[in-house]
Order: structure tokens, then C-alpha cells, then sequence
């Protein structure tokens, strides 16, 4: 679909649909334009129009991927500076130096690549697991009945009738058929924060604004603000829809708009857990790589009174300095991580660096519905505003339940609505007629029927039930209950006023049975006239509170264990729930969630707190109650800004702003579409102890990146400061710049094993974050005692050599030496390893060692500068090596 200039579709690729969303159509129109119904297409036809408009997917470029994606890799920060530095080799004809860069760029974009093309197999094959589906209704054969069916969204064609609710993915460009209370979220789009509401016209009016000197107007912009369209790329915030599609795959307004231009993102959320750690981390790295070239020039010409021609050598130990495959170690440990968590847990990780951060998390905020309870309400009781039990108040509860289902053709009711439809009350509901329904939405935490009854069509019932302040707040009359008053005299006549003192008193009652642990819903009513007009929030108002209805929800089965496997791995968590405060705090207690989670802070007291004020509120609380989706939200930044790495669990509508929010989104399987589009972790279920795993996986991964990062920059600050040192002092170059490459070479390819490596639970206790500041107190203590080993080398080497190609190769057995002893020593849960056997390391050290030992014997000596070396050497170098390891041990003790 495209828009013209006067509002009507226009100019459409050969396979799309007639032209049928513009303004001007009626409904009718439209659908005879599509050639279809309101009882939907028959399988045949869905079939054909498959066929003809292809499937509703957004066209991808594949010719650009694989050039893309080396690109992509080319645009690492690091391999960009070795480009730039083999760039400045070329320049001063150093080729030596120039070639092996090439090759080191190589290997590292060849195995980043190759490593990305696997990660992204593996994910896209199990995001097909979780893949969204649509709900349309069709036919069997043209005269047949229609049902409703869940297809793959792929699947969807135009003319489908398409059924939304709470939570749903819009599967295409569509146009409202019906609409109860339908709001949708449409930022991906507009950038609009807030959900707009929504709903059907019967002849729409063009709000197109033209822009001035004759130019066509905006369609991408200007469209979207239809109040009867929906477009793919928004998702139903609250209330529910019928829609028959008018657009799908390229021809949808978002395909359309990525064609044109850049795609309009999500605004940028704050630096998650892994951009501060391993990104902030690369660029002070890049930081030290651009300063050391400059420091080995001014230093050979300060102390040497040499010129340019250090260039090669300083350009070298620059690239000596660059961790070039951290982005392979990266993609590697991570990718290795989600395939085993797949594989041994059922959970999928959506976005890799995710699950860095899920190994990082110190806090989790939990919903409370559905996590640590079961989410299978049952009814408890029933009483009037008196506190009598009373199954009048059940009977109001079973009949809105009943109409807003069914009024709102919600796909499927929530567990409060399904337990008063499981009632016996719920058979009364005979005596009326649905008129319309208001479903529940989460800001506004009630849900209204507009019943009649027959016979009575002047006059409209309205039945609220929802959270007891919110039904409370909109109540100005209190029944005088009346035995089988349901279906009996409307209205009430003997309701009396609501005071405020009878309010608290109620909210008193309320809250009593909240901190039994029960779920309470208030009922009210009122009678209205009837009108032309359809209902709005705006008419829930002036009613009469008939009484409370309790429910009981059991704790989940395994949530206790899995909140005290939570806090063994230093993981706080915090209830975030719309439900009530004492509900909440009680279901808390009776799991012994902190040490007592004390009393509860509601979304009242949030809004009236400033971001300082709740980020210091909430460290300390356990409870927030009461949260509307945005003071979920709200609450997750706010611990994000008190420096806690954050993870949300949720599957609602009302908790998709807190999973957005959040370093780590997690929600199960059964979530709601937008949800698990959202998400950056999907488990099986809503399960605690699935949590336990992603976090233990989550840190071995990250554990792993950490020894790269520990290794390679102990390692090589190590050597530059050495070669600072040893390049003032001595009166040759002490390393050559092709054995500098060739060394860092060996190293990359060694510390490739770090990927693999297993470190054991016992060494993943804690949250696993590498925090710049601490990370480089570490590095400049290890490269300090490594650049120490180098320096008592060039003592040995000057004692027992002559001449600079000995010298040459006495420093390249120990760099290789002492690289092996790093990648021991200074990995991720070493001490809690010993005595098990860890392959892929073993081999790695043991043939950089063996590589070290045999290079300077074997023909390739002489090609790289280097001498032979007596034996007195590798005698007083042992020595050293077992002094450099001892120091480093003892070192590591003291610092864990
Ligand atoms: N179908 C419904 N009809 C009317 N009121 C409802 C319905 N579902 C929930 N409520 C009320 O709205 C409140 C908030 O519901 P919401 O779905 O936001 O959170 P929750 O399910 O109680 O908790 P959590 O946030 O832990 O999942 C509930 O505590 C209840 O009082």
C-alpha cells in the first residue's frame, strides 16, 4: 500500500494487493476490494495469495550479507587500528611488518566471520522455536464456518481477517474491523512513547497534512496516525481487535520505510552490562595503542638519539599491544554458552552480549504473578460491602468476566477471569445481553461490561471489577444488598452514598485479606441510558461498589529453592507486581525472599519520588507493588543508575517497559508475542531455576572472556614496557618486528583455547563483571611482573650471549614461555580447576612452549633474526620462569 497525494493508496509493486486502506473506504469497500469477508478467506484462497503475494516477511539483501559482514568485522575498532598501523608500515616501506598485519587482519576477520555465520545459524534456528504466530479466521470450503486458527506470520496474506489481543505482534498492515479498548504501541514507527488508541471508521476523513509548494505528502509519517489502521511493527498495548489486512511482506507501510531510508530505531537504550565492561574496556585499550608508537619513537630518539627508522619497530609493538581477537573470543564463548543452554535447558539467548550480562547481574526484579506463584487462581470468596459472604458480588464478577471475554473476543481470558468463568456463577449470566466491553488494561487496572437486559434496551448496565482502589476511587454509592439481586431490581434503590471514611474502611477490608496472601478484585455497577455513542474509561465513573471477590494462588513449586540459589550466586531479587501490596509482601515472607522484605512501595509513592530519591529507595526495597508498566520500568533504571547490573522477568503486556529497560529481558515461552520480541533471553517457562542455569552459563561464557582479556594485556603490557625498556638500554632493536608479529601470532592462536575452557562452578559464585577501573589495577600488577621476567631475561641474555640475534632468540623462547604460564595461571576459576584436566588449555600452553623451545633450533631461525642460544642460558631462564611463576601465583592468592 502507498499513499497518494490525496490520501488514497497509489503506486504499488506488481504483486501487491488492490489498493484498499486509503481514506475515503468504507469498510465494505475495502473488503470487497480484497475480495473478502468478515468471516475470512478460505484455505484455498490463502493458499493462492500466498502464491501471488509472497510471504509476509521483510525482504532481506542477501547479496549484500556476506560483503556486509566482512565489513562489519573490518570496522572493529581494533582491526581498524592494525589497518591503520599496517597502513603506516606500507608507507615506510617496512613490508615485512605490512604483510604480517594483513595476515593477522585476516585470521581475525576470517575466524570472526566464520564464527558470526555459525552463532547466527544457530540462533535464527532456535528463534524459529519461539517465532511468533498470527491468529486469523478462516474457512475450510466457502460455505463452511469460519474458526479461528493460529498461522505462522509468514503465512498471512491479504484479506485475512486477523484477530488482536494484550500482547500481539501486528502481523501486517491492516484495517479495524471491530475494536474493543485497543491501544497499541507504534514507536518502532513514530518514536511515540505511549501506546495511541485505535478503532474503526466507518468512512474515514484524510489527516494527511500536505506539505507546502505542492510536494506529496509524508506517507510514513502522516499514515501512521490513523485511528482505524494498525501497521506491522506495533504491537497491542491493551483491548483487543478484528482486522482484515491490507498490506503484507514489502508492501507494509515498515518495509516501505526501511526501503526508503535508514530504519528508524528504537531509541538508543542506556549502555547495557557489556557495553560497559568489554567495550569500555577496547577503548582504553585503543586508548594505550595510540600513545605507544609516539612513546617508542620519543624514547629511542631521547636515549638513542635515533630517528624515524624506529617507525617499524614502534608500529609493531603497538600492534603487540592489540587484543585482535577479543571479538572472536567473544562471539566464540558466548555463542558456545547459548548453544549448551539451548541444548541442556530449553532456553534460548535472542542476543548474544545478553547473555554476558545475565553472568553479570547482581539484581533480578521478578513479577510476582505466574513467578512466584502459580498463576492458577481460585476462588476464595465472596462478600458484600459489609463483609457478609454473598454470591450476589460473584455473580457481577462471572458476568463481566463472561461479557469482556466474549465482547472483546479476547483469544484467551486471563487466569482471574478463567477462575470466575470456572465458578457456578458464571452459569447466571442468562438474564442479560453483551452491549460492549472495556477489557482490562494495566494503567488503568480494571475492566468494565456493558451489559442489557432483554427487553430493557434503553438502559445499559455497566459491571467494574478490578484492583480495590481503583474500583473504589470511581464508586460514589455503596449497595444495600438485596438476596438474588442479580438479574432482580436495577438500579439499586437502596444504595447510599460513599463516604470517605466507608472507602478507607473498605480499602482497610481489602487490604486484610491481601495480607493473608489472597488476590482481591472489587465489583461495582451502574445504570446508564442507552446511546449512540460507544464507551470510554470516561464512563467509568459514579458507581455503586457491590463487594469483594478474594482469590487464593498458590507459590509456584519451585520457587523457594530457586530465590535461595539466587542469593548463593550474590543475585538480590526484587518483586516488581501490579497486584497489591500486601499480597505481595505476604507471598514474599512465606517464600523468606531477603531477610524480610518489609513493607512494600507502591506506585504512588514512586510517582511522588525523584529519579535521585528511587534510585536510593530502591536499593534497599524488595517490594514495589502496585506498578503501573511505566513504574516497572521506572524501577529497573533506577537500580540500573545505582550501578547494578539488572535483570527483568516478565510475560505481560503490563512488564514489556521493564524488559526494554533492563541490562537482561527474560520472559518464557508462553509470553505474549511483543514480549518474546522484546526479550533477550526466552526460557521454557516461567520457571526461577532456569534463571539459576542462563546466570551459571552466563558467567562461564564471560569467565572466559575475562582470562582472554586478563592474558593477553598482562601479557603484552608486560612486553611493551620490556621492549620500552630494553629498546633505551640496548644497542640494536631487542625484537625484530616480524618476530614481534610472528610471536603475537602464536599467542592469538593459543589463547583461542580460552574460548573453550570450562571454568568450574565453584569459580562462579559471585556476579562475573570486569569493571575497566578494577581490570586495569590488575593488568598494570601482572604486566608489571611479566615486564620484571622480561627484564631479568635481558640480564641472563646479556650474561650469557653476545650479539643481538641470540638476544633475538633468547627473548622470543621466554615471551613464549611466559605466555604459557599466563594463560595458566591467570585464567578464570584456576585454583577451583585444579586437579581436573583442562584439554583445550593443556594442549594450547603446551605447544606455545614447545614452540618457543624449538623455533630458535630449526631452520626458520636465521629467516627471523635469531642466533643460537648456549645452554647456560636455558638453565639461568629456568630459573627465572620458576621465579615469574611463583610471584604470579602468590600474586593471584593474595588478590582473591
Ligand atoms: N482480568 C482482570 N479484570 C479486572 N481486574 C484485573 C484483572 N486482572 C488483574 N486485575 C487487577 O489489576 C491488578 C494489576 O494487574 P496486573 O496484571 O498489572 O498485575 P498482576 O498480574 O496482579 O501482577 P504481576 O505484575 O506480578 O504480574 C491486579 O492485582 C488485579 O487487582
Amino acid at each position: 500500500m502507498a499513499w497518494g497525494r490525496d490520501g488514497q493508496a497509489a503506486v504499488l509493486p506488481a504483486a501487491a494487493p488492490p489498493p484498499a486502506a486509503g481514506p475515503g473506504l468504507t469498510r465494505l469497500e475495502v473488503l470487497r476490494r480484497l475480495d473478502a469477508g468478515p468471516r475470512g478467506l478460505t484455505d484455498a484462497e490463502a493458499d493462492g495469495r500466498l502464491a501471488r503475494y509472497g510471504e509476509n516477511h521483510l525482504p532481506e539483501s542477501r547479496t549484500t550479507r556476506g560483503l556486509l559482514r566482512v565489513a562489519r568485522s573490518l570496522r572493529d575498532p581494533f582491526t581498524m587500528m592494525l589497518l591503520v598501523l599496517g597502513a603506516v608500515s606500507a608507507v615506510v616501506a617496512s613490508w615485512g611488518t605490512a604483510c604480517v598485519i594483513t595476515v593477522l587482519v585476516a585470521v581475525s576477520c576470517a575466524l570472526r566471520t566464520t564464527g558470526e555465520i555459525r552463532a547466527e545459524r544457530a540462533s535464527a534456528a532456535l528463534r524459529e522455536l519461539v517465532a511468533g504466530t498470527a491468529t486469523v479466521r478462516r474457512r475450510g470450503r466457502p460455505d463452511g464456518p469460519a474458526a479461528t486458527r493460529e498461522v505462522p506470520v509468514e503465512q498471512v496474506v491479504p484479506g485475512d481477517v486477523v484477530c488482536l489481543g494484550p500482547g500481539d505482534l501486528v502481523p501486517a498492515d491492516v484495517r479495524l474491523l471491530g475494536a474493543a479498548g485497543l491501544t497499541v504501541h507504534q514507536g518502532m514507527l513514530t518514536g511515540e512513547s505511549a501506546p495511541v488508541a485505535k478503532h474503526p471508521v466507518e468512512v474515514p476523513v484524510a489527516v494527511i497534512p500536505r506539505q507546502g509548494g505542492g510536494q506529496p505528502p509524508v506517507p510514513e509519517l502522516s499514515g501512521f496516525h490513523h485511528p482505524h489502521l494498525c501497521f506491522q511493527g506495533s504491537s497491542v498495548a491493551s483491548g483487543s481487535a478484528t482486522a482484515v489486512v491490507v498490506a503484507t511482506g514489502a508492501a507494509t507501510q515498515f518495509a516501505r520505510g526501511q526501503a526508503a531510508g535508514p530504519r528508524r530505531r528504537r531509541p538508543r537504550a542506556a549502555p547495557t552490562a557489556f557495553d560497559r565492561s568489554v567495550d569500555g574496556i577496547s577503548w582504553i585499550l585503543i586508548r594505550f595503542m595510540l600513545l605507544t608508537p609516539p612513546l617508542v619513537l620519543m624514547a629511542n630518539a631521547a636515549v638513542r638519539g635515533r630517528g624515524l627508522e624506529t617507525l617499524p619497530f614502534a608500529v609493531a609493538v603497538a600492534v603487540g599491544m592489540t587484543p585482535e581477537m577479543l571479538p572472536v573470543i567473544v562471539t566464540t564463548a558466548l555463542s558456545r554458552g547459548s548453544a549448551r543452554l539451548a541444548r541442556e535447558s530449553d532456553v534460548i539467548v535472542r542476543r548474544l552480549p545478553a547473555l554476558h550480562d545475565a553472568g553479570a547481574m547482581d539484581v533480578l526484579c521478578v513479577d510476582k504473578t505466574g513467578t512466584l506463584t502459580q498463576d492458577r487462581p481460585i476462588v476464595d470468596g465472596a462478600a458484600d460491602p459489609y463483609g457478609r459472604p454473598d454470591p450476589a458480588v460473584l455473580r457481577w464478577a462471572a458476568l463481566n468476566s463472561w461479557w469482556t471475554v466474549h465482547l472483546a473476543e479476547l483469544p484467551e481470558p486471563d487466569p482471574l477471569d478463567e477462575a470466575l468463568l470456572g465458578t457456578d456463577s458464571a452459569a447466571d449470566d442468562t438474564g442479560f445481553d453483551g452491549v460492549d466491553a472495556l477489557p482490562f488494561d494495566p494503567e488503568r487496572r480494571i475492566a468494565t461490561a456493558v451489559v442489557s437486559r432483554p427487553g430493557a434496551w434503553a438502559r445499559h448496565i455497566l459491571v467494574t471489577k478490578g484492583a480495590a482502589a481503583e474500583v473504589l476511587e470511581r464508586c460514589t454509592r455503596l449497595r444495600v444488598p438485596e438476596p438474588e439481586e442479580c438479574g432482580a431490581s436495577l438500579p439499586f434503590p437502596d444504595a447510599v452514598p460513599l463516604d470517605a471514611a466507608t472507602r478507607a474502611d473498605l480499602l482497610t477490608r481489602a487490604a486484610a485479606h491481601a495480607e493473608e496472601g489472597l488476590r482481591v478484585l472489587a465489583v461495582a455497577v451502574a445504570e446508564r441510558r442507552a446511546g449512540g455513542d460507544a464507551y470510554t474509561p470516561e464512563d467509568e465513573r459514579d458507581l455503586v461498589f457491590v463487594g469483594f471477590v478474594t482469590f487464593h494462588d498458590a507459590v509456584a513449586d519451585t520457587a523457594a529453592d530457586a530465590l535461595g540459589a539466587l542469593s548463593e550466586r550474590g543475585i538480590t531479587v526484587k518483586v516488581l507486581t501490579g497486584d497489591h501490596p500486601g499480597t505481595a509482601v505476604r507471598i514474599c515472607r512465606s517464600l523468606g525472599l531477603g531477610p524480610d522484605p518489609g513493607a512494600a512501595v507502591t506506585g504512588r509513592d514512586i510517582d511522588a519520588l525523584d529519579d535521585d530519591a528511587l534510585t536510593k529507595l530502591a536499593r534497599t526495597t524488595t517490594v514495589f507493588a502496585r506498578c503501573t508498566p511505566a513504574h516497572k520500568a521506572r524501577v529497573v533504571t533506577a537500580l540500573r543508575r545505582a550501578g547494578h547490573t539488572t535483570g527483568f522477568l516478565g510475560d505481560g503486556v503490563n512488564d514489556l517497559p521493564a524488559l526494554r529497560a533492563a541490562d537482561v529481558g527474560m520472559c518464557p515461552r508462553g509470553a505474549v508475542d511483543v514480549a518474546r520480541e522484546t526479550c533477550d533471553v526466552v526460557l521454557a517457562s516461567k520457571d526461577l531455576t532456569a534463571i539459576d542455569r542462563t546466570v551459571a552459563e552466563g558467567r562461564r561464557s564471560s569467565g572466559n572472556v575475562a582470562s582472554y582479556l586478563r592474558v593477553t594485556i598482562s601479557s603484552n603490557l608486560g612486553n611493551v614496557i620490556a621492549m620500552l625498556v630494553a629498546g633505551a638500554i640496548l644497542p640494536f632493536l631487542p625484537m625484530l618486528p616480524a618476530q614481534v608479529l610472528v610471536q603475537n601470532l602464536l599467542f592469538d592462536i593459543a589463547q583461542l583455547a580460552l574460548a573453550f575452557d570450562n571454568p568450574p562452578d565453584a569459580a562462579l559464585r559471585r556476579p562475573l563483571m570486569l569493571r575497566p577501573d578494577r581490570f586495569l589495577r590488575f593488568v598494570t600488577a601482572y604486566g608489571s611482573l611479566n615486564a620484571a621476567a622480561d627484564i631479568a631475561t635481558f640480564g641472563v641474555l646479556w650474561w650469557a650471549t653476545d650479539g643481538d640475534d641470540p638476544f633475538h632468540a633468547g627473548w622470543f623462547t621466554e615471551n613464549l614461555l611466559t605466555q604459557a604460564l599466563v594463560i595458566t595461571l591467570l585464567r578464570t576459576g584456576r585454583r577451583a580447576a585444579e586437579g581436573r584436566t583442562p584439554g583445550p588449555i593443556r594442549l594450547a600452553t603446551a605447544g606455545l612452549a614447545a614452540i618457543g623451545l624449538a623455533v630458535p633450533i630449526t631452520p626458520l631461525a636465521p629467516l627471523l633474526g635469531m642466533g643460537t642460544l648456549p645452554l647456560r642460558y636455558y638453565a639461568a631462564l629456568g630459573v627465572v620462569l620458576t621465579a615469574y611463576a611463583t610471584a604470579l601465583a602468590l600474586t593471584r592468592k593474595r588478590r582473591q
